[in-house]
């Protein structure tokens, strides 16, 4: 069951991040506790680099509850499709601001394949669809989505045609507005699978993304692709003051 929008605000971005960061760590753990791995997609982004920070922060002091990170498994709701090196990479974003610390088996890091991988961003999307189907990812527990200015999620920019894909879970990119031009992407399909789906805004230029994806009066995910994706168990939008400003 597709759930109601909760919005939570913070001052700011870095007290938003430490949020952020807290309950996902309480998340993974409640998810221990009843005896599951707990599948986690990753976002890209500025306020996803601060959250990352920040669970790495906190996951080494003793006021969080205790997260097994030998057994969660991580993946992205997106990446570029360029070299596994390059800055440009979420994946390699994430790993340095909290995976490498946190030592997360490597067997549990899925990264969506990059230029070193494979020829065409086409067959990285296939192979990171096959990953999903191999280690049984139907359904995540926590999935993060910041949001661009334009109302775009992961890399689902409004008019493109990934929008209407519904028979795949993940597809490939060109030409995105949004530099590097080259991605590969989680569908609809596959974002519908989480629990809780949170979305992560910070700033006043996301102030009028974030309200159009939350007026009742959006039917359309093709003009803001944020107004679709839905937790089956809880949809929370995470926003700091500037991003909520227009609410
Ligand atoms: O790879 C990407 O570019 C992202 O996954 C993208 O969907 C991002 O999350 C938003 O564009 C928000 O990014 P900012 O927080 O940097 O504005």
């Amino acid at each position: 069951m597709a759930t109601e929008p909760l919005i939570e605000v913070h001052d700011d971005a870095a007290t938003l991040a430490t949020a952020v960061a807290g309950e996902l760590l309480t998340r993974l753990a409640d998810a221990q506790s009843a005896g599951r791995v707990p599948h986690v997609v990753l976002t890209g982004g500025s306020i996803a680099g601060a959250i990352h920070a920040e669970v790495a922060r906190l996951s080494s002091g003793t006021e969080s509850p205790p997260v097994d990170w030998t057994q969660v498994a991580l993946w992205w709701g997106d990446d570029r499709f360029v070299p596994a090196a390059s800055e440009d990479r979420n994946a390699l974003q994430a790993r340095t601001a909290f995976i490498e610390a946190l030592a997360i088996p490597a067997a549990h890091v899925h990264e969506v394949p990059s230029t070193d991988d494979v020829a065409t961003a086409e067959e990285a999307a296939q192979r990171y669809a096959d990953a999903l189907v191999e280690h049984g990812a139907d359904q995540f527990e926590v999935l993060m989505l910041g949001v661009g200015p334009d109302g775009h999620v992961a890399s689902l920019f409004p008019g493109f045609e990934q929008l209407d894909v519904r028979d795949r879970d993940v597809a490939a990119v060109h030409d995105s507005p949004k530099p590097p031009p080259d991605r590969v992407t989680l569908t609809f399909a596959a974002l519908e699978r989480a629990r809780s789906t949170w979305f992560l805004v910070s700033g006043e230029e996301k102030a009028e993304a974030v309200a159009r994806a939350l007026s009742p009066a959006t039917t359309s995910g093709a003009e803001t692709p944020a107004s679709v994706p839905r937790g089956r168990e809880e949809t929370t939008w995470f926003l700091d003051r500037a991003a909520a400003s227009r609410l």
